[in-house]
């Protein structure tokens, strides 16, 4: 099968990178489709940046077929590398250019660049267009990052926790920034450890937990519609916590408190949101391993 015969800015089947005796991904399928923005979740060492940097063509594949714009990111060349925009994690060193001057010189890398104000504008910097990048903040320099990595006009970006250091204004006012991003056509690929970022922006959400993809879907529908049903708990007569789930949160706290003929003590109803279906599925994962190591002991 030639997968890179494909619609889909992104096509994975059955990726696979090992470090020695690791699986560090361990068998992944994935599409993501042009104009998407799709989110990649995990804990520390699940995964993701060893999947993105294949697809980034910074790390060599184990097994398994990649598709990224049509070609294997393993050979692709220049041409291909000007039609992608990568913000990696690490920030960047280059301290003694400004920030206009870094911009500018890397502009002319592309065929088809932004104009460097407009980027430095977008990001929020026009206040530090003249300031030497080592003269920077994290969170500014961090901005700089995001800057190069659009400077080119990229079909496909990838962000790799684009917002880690930023202040809350900051990561507003970057969501703004990759939502204008989406709405001229471009394709995303985020990782975040940042629950709300994953929703704020993901069209869909992808969970990596021990190399493997747990979980794929809208980011409103991830966990499956179970994990959606709203939790009552509360303490009994006898001050037992209970814990129960149900559609009806109302008419049981009514039954609880007639039961009762009082208040509950320590009476919560929780909607779940992303985050806590996310450590849902961490925690479920974690369980199932655990279970797995005891089989086999
Ligand atoms: N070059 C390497 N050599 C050996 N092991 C590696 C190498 N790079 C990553 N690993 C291991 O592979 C696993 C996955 O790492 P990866 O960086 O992809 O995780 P991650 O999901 O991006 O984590 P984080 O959220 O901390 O960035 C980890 O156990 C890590 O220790």
């Amino acid at each position: 099968m030639d997968i890179t015969r494909t619609d889909a800015a992104v096509r994975i089947r059955g990726l696979r990178k090992v470090y020695g005796r690791l699986a560090a991904v361990d068998g992944i399928d994935l599409d993501i489709a042009r104009g998407e923005t799709f989110a990649l979740l995990g804990p520390n060492g699940a995964g993701k940046s060893t999947t993105v940097e294949i697809l980034e063509g910074y790390r060599l594949r184990t097994a398994g077929e990649v598709s990224v714009l049509g070609a294997d990111p393993a050979h692709a060349g220049l041409d291909w590398k000007a039609r992608v925009g990568i913000v990696l994690q690490s920030a960047t060193e280059s301290g003694v250019f400004t920030v206009r001057e870094q911009l500018a010189h890397f502009a002319k890398f592309y065929p088809n660049p932004r104009d460097v104000d407009e980027v430095i504008a977008a990001v929020g910097l026009e206040a530090k267009a003249r300031t030497r990048i080592s003269k920077l903040s994290g969170g500014q320099r961090r901005r700089v990052d995001v800057a190069l990595g659009i400077i080119g006009r990229p079909e496909l970006l990838f962000l790799d926790e684009p917002t880690t250091g930023f202040d809350p204004e900051a990561r507003r006012e970057f969501w703004d920034l990759i939502r204008g991003l989406k709405a001229e056509g471009t394709t995303i690929l985020l990782t975040t450890h940042y629950l709300d970022e994953a929703a704020q922006l993901g069209d869909r959400a992808g969970v990596i937990l021990g190399g493997k993809l747990v979980d794929v879907g809208p980011v409103d529908s991830l966990g499956g519609a179970d994990a959606r049903v709203p939790i009552v708990r509360w303490r009994g007569a006898d001050g037992a916590p209970h814990e129960v789930r149900t559609e009806r949160p109302a008419e049981l706290v009514a039954s609880v408190v007639a039961e009762l003929g009082r208040e509950p003590e320590g009476l919560e109803v929780i909607r779940p949101g992303l985050e806590d279906i996310y450590l849902q599925l961490v925690r479920a994962a974690g369980a199932d391993a655990r279970d797995d190591e005891e089989a086999l002991a």
